[in-house]
């Protein structure tokens, strides 16, 4: 278990930043203790020992959020922290103060910062390293880093363990697709394939980062766009919802490009031993069919669940420990 978070801390290049950014920058072992500590807190979201008393939270959402932000906030106040919440036009972020200076000032006052903002991840990172604190991505453009925790958590608690499972993404690429791509490549044997309308990917870049991860672990990761090149046994069908946050697609009509993704009764039982996952929120009628989505085959409402514990295991994994403690 990731006790104290310090393995967790700071990229090689740059030590005073540290958080959580991207799964890609994870050791296999860090992200499993998470996995494991996400899966711990399920069962039993007494099993700590308030690492947070005494600790003030930094909660920043500037776009929408249910379950990242209740998740967070919950899960700082159930490990004994306080939290202080900013929304979109709280902080002098607004009025041209630069996000250096922001972060020197969170730095003298907060003890960890979660965020979810527009703009790419090395704003964040530089909230990190001005203000010497801990930042969690809760959601960029580019990755949903603690969504890929609660989901591989969500699928360890499921199936026991990770180790080659065969799962098939469906729907836009988003960034939830990324941060389940990154994730999966810790593990070994893991057959991912991500079925994706054409021109709405999971970004080649990313691929390639995540691709040579996976070949170190023979693994393996395929974006395919037809339906008939999906596998014929995954365990794990993973949709989302076709409207990703803070985007705009270039084609008034694009629900015609994704209709044939949508998942209803009919497109499951391509799949009859595969369970459902969905990040949520969940648009029945475009990705999923309510009859999918509340069946018995449905993790969709353990996953939200699991969003809370998650956040528990990383909270607890990043802040310093108090004084006296290890
Ligand atoms: N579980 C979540 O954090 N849901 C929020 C939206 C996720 C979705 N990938 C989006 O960007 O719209």
């Amino acid at each position: 278990m990731v006790a104290t978070g310090r393995s967790l801390l700071g990229l090689p290049e740059r030590a005073s930043e540290s958080g959580i950014f991207s799964l890609a920058d994870l050791e296999d072992k860090e992200l499993d203790q998470l996995v494991h500590r996400s899966r711990e807190f399920f069962t039993d979201r007494t099993g700590h020992d308030e690492p947070l008393r005494g600790k003030i939270a930094g909660i920043l959402f500037t776009k929408t959020s249910t379950r990242t932000r209740t998740a967070f906030t919950t899960a700082a106040l159930r490990l004994g922290g306080q939290v202080i919440s900013y929304g979109p036009h709280d902080l002098q972020l607004e009025t041209g103060e630069s996000v250096e200076d922001t972060g020197r000032v969170f730095g003298r006052m907060l003890d960890i910062l979660v965020a979810r903002t527009a703009g790419p991840v090395a704003r964040l990172k530089t909230l990190s390293w001005a203000g010497g604190i801990p930042v969690v991505n809760a959601m960029g453009q580019e990755e949903h880093p603690t969504q890929g925790i609660c989901d591989l958590a969500t699928m360890g608690l499921h199936f026991g363990a990770l180790d080659g499972i065969k799962v098939l993404y469906v729907g836009e690429g988003n960034n939830s697709a990324v941060a389940l791509t990154h994730g999966l490549v810790h593990y070994t044997g893991i057959e991912l394939t991500l079925l994706t309308p054409p021109g709405y990917g999971v970004p080649e870049a990313e691929l390639v980062r995540a691709r040579a991860r996976a070949a170190e672990r023979g693994s393996s990761i395929r974006q395919v766009h037809a339906l008939d090149e999906a596998p014929d046994a995954v365990d794990v069908v993973y949709t989302a919802r076709w409207q990703t946050t803070g985007t705009s697609k270039p084609n008034a009509n694009w629900r015609e490009e994704f209709r044939y993704l949508h998942i209803d009764g009919a497109f499951m039982s391509r799949w009859p031993g595969a369970v459902l996952m969905h990040d949520l929120p969940a648009h029945r009628g475009d990705e999923i069919s309510s009859e999918v989505l509340e069946g018995d085959r449905s993790l969709a409402w353990t996953q939200a669940e699991m969003k809370l514990t998650s956040a528990m295991a990383v909270l607890e994994a990043l802040i310093q420990p108090r004084q006296g403690s290890q």
